[in-house]
């Protein structure tokens, strides 16, 4: 998000058919909620096409890319690794730590999220491994709460720049306007 540095997160494992819905999804929540970018890997065409439409008609600044190798984007990561799993430690006691070090010390954060089962070695390789509680539920809604509970809510007061359209709040009914370029 403007003003820190980098968050990007990575989404390990991807299965074509089964799973095309949550890598999307775990890309738009990325981008909507403040990551700087979103690394899938190289199998998952489908879902970098798709977050990449909603960037280019709903703004940006978002990158997302693919990777033919996940593991080594995490092994030569040059910052800190946050892997969200059931198993980790509680968001609400190290959360204050992982801001210190992303927003005090200027550390690019990469957020891992997995799919399938993911091996024992990113647990080691991660600076922390964060548990959204502990108990099982899905990638999307631990990113959504990890990237908000990071930037403490400023990620909903973010503009976006060059959307071609965006949306007007409204208590009732659905209203989105084109933005005209100067
Ligand atoms: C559906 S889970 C499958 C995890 C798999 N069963 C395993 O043992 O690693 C997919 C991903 O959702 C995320 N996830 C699920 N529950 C979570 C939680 N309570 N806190 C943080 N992340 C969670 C993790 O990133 C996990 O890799």
């Amino acid at each position: 998000m403007n003003g820190t540095a980098e968050v990007t997160v990575l989404r390990l494992g991807h299965r074509p058919g089964r799973d095309e819905r949550m890598t999307t999804h775990v890309g738009l929540t990325a981008r909507a909620l403040g990551a700087d970018r979103v690394c899938f890997p190289d199998n998952a065409g489908q879902s970098k096409a798709t977050v990449s439409d909603i960037t280019n008609r709903f703004g940006g600044p978002f990158d997302v890319e693919l990777t033919d190798s996940p593991q080594a984007m995490l092994r030569n990561w040059a910052g800190k690794v946050v892997h969200l799993t059931m198993y980790g430690e509680r968001v609400q006691d190290v959360e204050a730590e992982i801001r210190a070090a992303h927003q005090d010390d200027g550390e690019p954060l990469l957020v891992v999220v997995g799919a399938e089962k993911v091996p024992f070695d990113v647990y080691e390789q991660a600076n922390w491994n964060v548990g959204v509680t502990n108990q099982p539920h899905s990638e999307v809604a631990g990113l959504a709460v990890f990237l908000d509970r990071l930037f403490e809510g400023q990620e909903l007061e973010r503009e976006w720049e060059d959307a071609d359209r965006q949306v007007i709040p409204m208590a009732t009914g659905k209203r989105v306007e084109s933005i005209d370029e100067e």
